[in-house]
């Protein structure tokens, strides 16, 4: 596989000229920058999107949990979630690709809003698959895609969440492949798709790694993410996974000196849900927590971790956020936590709401329900992070107001 044992190319024939495609175009525009791609689209993301994102310190959060906690600000990128950096690298890329249209999926319709934001930008035709589900739980950003130009196409089949509508855009590009291109939302898919994405996040943890040095003098002891495909996660994390410094100072040989190398733990937050069980005999989980209780198999073109009944049927899965209810992950993000790198952990729906309400009236961001089950983690887990923490506010919390507000006044 691509990741170790993760990753791969599972798709029906049809698509592997597509992908192949697609492999040449990732190594000649992203590796290589042939034709100046990849200056485009720093330009782009630095005019159009709004970057650098700040990293900026919580001083009321620091005080509450007696550490420096800093926030790097993804809900500051324009279209309020992180989610531009990759709708508008593939849609840029589309476009020297020679493609006609793009489509994709969207859950939170983050995703959505911004693969139709870079479209309009690009004067690019757009369509949006987005399940019915979704789209009544995420209304503002229906009116967004539309307002931008794209069509939005309900997805009515199953639970209407963001698995079937991934199933229906992968459905459409094995028949529009020539003119096409999937601007897919997160690290998942067939190769070269978790690659591309992640690379097009990476930005986040680049900026990150930079500013904590400029600001603290040195790396983080903890980089804290929530996790639905990854994409937060894997950009935030990616510039610093070679930091696995050996936690104890090395032996007094070693040629570069007897500083202990910096070790910065990486906590992927996903969704608990109402709880971890998996309910064998209805398929479903409460929860999206596929990294710490989910098993190895196929989804969506890729060996990943997954949630799955015993016979290999894919459960349905459950969260209070949108953009975290899904029942897979990654193949990456899958790889890092077999190999010890990520620390995988949940909190449940309580906790992120909580978190929610608390970055909201303590340092006065209303951060998406994704990003607030990061925010989650430092309260449930305090004692298990360093005294330098940088946490990603993956995205704004406007789109989740009437469902907090509903959930809060069930409770
Ligand atoms: C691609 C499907 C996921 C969506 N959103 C996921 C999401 C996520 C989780 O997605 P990843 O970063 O890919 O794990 C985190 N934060 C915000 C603000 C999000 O909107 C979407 O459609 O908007």
């Amino acid at each position: 596989g691509t990741f170790g044992d993760y990753g791969g190319q599972y798709v029906p024939e049809a698509l592997m000229p597509a992908l192949q495609e697609l492999e040449d175009a990732y190594q000649r525009y992203v590796l290589e920058n042939e034709d100046g791609f990849m200056d485009e689209f720093r330009e782009r993301m630095r005019d159009f999107g709004g970057r650098p994102t700040p990293l900026q310190r919580a001083d009321r959060l620091s005080e509450r949990y007696d550490r420096e906690i800093y926030l790097k600000r993804e809900d500051l990128v324009h279209g309020g979630a992180h989610k531009l950096n990759n709708a508008l690298g593939q849609v840029l890329l589309a476009k020297y690709m020679g493609k006609e249209r793009v489509i994709a999926e969207t859950g939170a319709g983050q995703h959505g809003t911004a693969t139709a934001m870079a479209a309009a930008h690009l004067d690019m035709p757009c369509e949006i698959y987005m399940g019915r589900t979704d789209i009544n739980r995420q209304r503002p950003n229906v009116y967004r895609m539309r307002m931008n130009g794209a069509e939005v196409n309900p997805v009515e089949a199953g639970s209407g969440t963001l698995k079937e509508a991934i199933n229906e855009t992968m459905r459409d590009w094995a028949t529009t492949v020539e003119r096409t291109h999937y601007v897919i939302g997160s690290v998942v898919g067939p190769h070269p798709f978790p690659k591309l994405v992640r690379d097009f996040q990476s930005v986040i943890g680049e900026e990150a790694r930079e500013q904590v040095q400029e600001k603290a003098g040195r790396l983080p002891d903890t980089v804290v993410a929530c996790a639905g495909g990854g994409s937060n996660t894997m950009g935030t994390f990616h510039a610093f996974v070679p930091d696995e410094g050996s936690a104890e100072p090395r032996s007094a040989d070693d040629s570069s000196g007897d500083e202990p190398r910096e070790h910065v733990d990486l906590v992927a937050v996903e969704a608990g849900g109402s709880s971890l069980e998996i309910d064998e005999d209805e398929g479903l989980a409460p929860n999206s927590a596929t990294l710490s209780t989910g098993t190895d198999g196929v989804l969506h073109g890729a060996m990943t971790k997954l949630l799955q009944q015993s016979d290999g049927q894919i459960v349905e899965s459950h969260s209070v956020s949108a953009g975290l209810d899904y029942a897979g992950v990654g193949p990456e993000l899958s790889h890092l936590v077999e190999s010890g790198r990520v620390t995988p952990t949940s909190v449940d729906d309580e906790a992120a709401l909580n978190g929610f309400h608390r970055l909201s009236n303590l340092e006065g961001i209303i951060p998406a329900l994704e990003s607030s089950h990061a925010l989650g983690y430092l309260e449930e887990h305090t004692d298990e992070l360093g005294d330098l923490v940088v946490v990603n506010v993956s995205g704004r919390g406007d789109k989740d107001l009437e469902t907090v507000l509903e959930e809060t006044e069930k409770r």
